[in-house]
């Protein structure tokens, strides 16, 4: 565990994420381990379908990038889903490889059949789903579970209880459905999943806590992005003790998504401390292949990911986009395989250009010939709405050098 906030030419992220008080109200697992759902619940965006070859390519890109556990589909869902967890399964990854499952023995053959290490046994606990899309009770959820997870258990797969909509579920009914399930059908670990991605950070630490408490289990975190909140919510589970964060690449998943991997993978090793294997320089490509096969594309603004992220506009400080990235960034665009770059428009300054103009091989001016280059680079920006491309540039230089 680190206790830096600073990399030499790695990343400068602040320094009060490692001040003593600060640290001392965390309560961090020695390991945390990422599961990524990308192949199950990325593939529940909506109009998102992944093939057979398009799966294997993705579980090997996860495993390139050290992603611990893979939880590569839903064998019910299709023969096509199971024939991709069978080969996904054959490939020797060093990602465990884990399916989804309701509170089925068929499910669990299956997971079996597909040759996975683990399952994740989802069953409903949230209130309005009891109450209303399935009329059962903690009880009913209990009883269907227990035999469920002792058969998968004993067919030797890592068990993760899964209660879905955990975090609108009633206190009573997680209460006697955990203490049931301890008593009766101990899993290997017991997840706490905010399904409608709708509990605050602080809600998340005092639930993790609680849930550990109650079952002694390690905890496991699987959220979703409704308020914005996906990657902070699982980062306070960590801070709180869950030992395992679920994630999709990309942020895919059901609606505003999942907590997005690439997000935890940095906030684990650059914010909390984590010396993480993750490979990030690899994080573009995993980015790619998952836009492409999805056909989602990458916004200009997602963190660590867009385009925009290491672009500059704005004229102070421009020179250091490329000279000193550390002071214009909280980590160095090489980190996560990206470069920076200086773009002109209508926030250019009289640096923007000097810079420019040596990037593109156009010489010096003096000063009043920059400012006459800034004042139409300018005007142009806002004209056009837009930055200018380098072609633009170069003929507003060539006809001011001729002037
Ligand atoms: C929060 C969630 O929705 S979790 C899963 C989300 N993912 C998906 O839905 C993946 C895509 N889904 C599919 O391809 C299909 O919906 C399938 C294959 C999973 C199921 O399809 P269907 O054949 O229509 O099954 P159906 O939804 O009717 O459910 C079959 C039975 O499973 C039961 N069931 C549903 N969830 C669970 C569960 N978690 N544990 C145990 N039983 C369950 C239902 O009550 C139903 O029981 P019944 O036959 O006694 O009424
Ligand atoms: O609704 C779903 O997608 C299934 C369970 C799940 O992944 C979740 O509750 O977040």
């Amino acid at each position: 565990m680190r206790e830096t906030h600073f990399e030499e030419g790695k990343w400068w992220v602040s320094p009060y994420n490692f001040e003593p008080e600060v640290r001392s109200e965390l309560n961090l697992a020695e390991k945390v381990e990422i599961h990524d759902a990308t192949l199950r619940d990325g593939e529940q965006t909506p109009g998102v379908v992944f093939s057979i070859d398009d799966k294997i390519a993705i579980a090997s890109k996860l495993d390139e990038l050290g992603v611990d556990r893979i939880e590569a589909g839903m064998p019910a869902v299709s023969a096509d889903d199971q024939q991709a967890i069978k080969e996904i399964s054959k490939l020797g990854l060093k990602s465990k490889i884990f399916t989804f499952a309701r509170a089925m023995k068929t499910d669990i053959d299956l997971a079996l059949e597909c040759g996975a290490d683990g399952v994740v046994i989802e069953v409903p606990i949230g209130y309005p789903k009891l109450v209303t899309q399935f009329g059962w009770t903690w009880e009913d959820v209990a009883k269907k579970t227990a035999p469920i997870i002792n058969y998968a258990r004993e067919n030797g797969l890592q068990t993760l209880f899964f209660p879905y909509d955990t975090t609108r579920a009633r206190k009573e009914d997680l209460t006697n459905l955990c203490n049931y399930i301890m008593d009766n059908a101990p899993p290997d670990s017991m997840g706490i999943v905010d399904t409608m991605g709708c509990a605050t950070p602080e809600a998340i630490k005092y639930m993790v806590r609680w849930v550990k408490d109650m079952t002694g289990l390690p905890i496991e975190i699987h959220t979703h992005n409704d308020f914005g909140m996906g990657v902070a919510t699982e980062l306070a589970a960590v801070s709180a003790g869950a030992s395992c964060v679920h994630s999709c690449a990309n942020g895919l998943g059901e609606r505003t998504g999942n907590a997005a991997l690439e997000e935890l993978m940095m906030g684990l090793h650059l914010l909390y401390g984590y010396d993480t294997q993750y490979k990030l320089d690899k994080i573009p490509e995993l980015a790619a292949l998952i836009s492409e096969k999805s056909n989602v594309p990458i916004a200009q603004n997602k963190p660590v990911l867009g385009r925009g992220n290491f672009i500059r506009e704005s004229g102070i400080g421009i020179n250091l986009v490329m000279n000193d990235p550390l002071v214009m960034f909280a980590t160095h665009p090489a980190l996560t395989g990206k470069k920076g770059e200086v773009v002109l428009g209508k926030k250019s300054g009289k640096a923007s250009i000097i810079y420019k103009m040596s990037e593109l091989g156009l010489g010096e001016l003096d000063d009043d010939k920059i400012a006459t280059i800034l004042a139409e680079v300018k005007k142009a920006g806002i004209a056009k709405r837009n930055v200018l491309s380098d072609e633009e540039f170069a003929n507003i230089v060539a006809t001011v050098k001729a002037k």
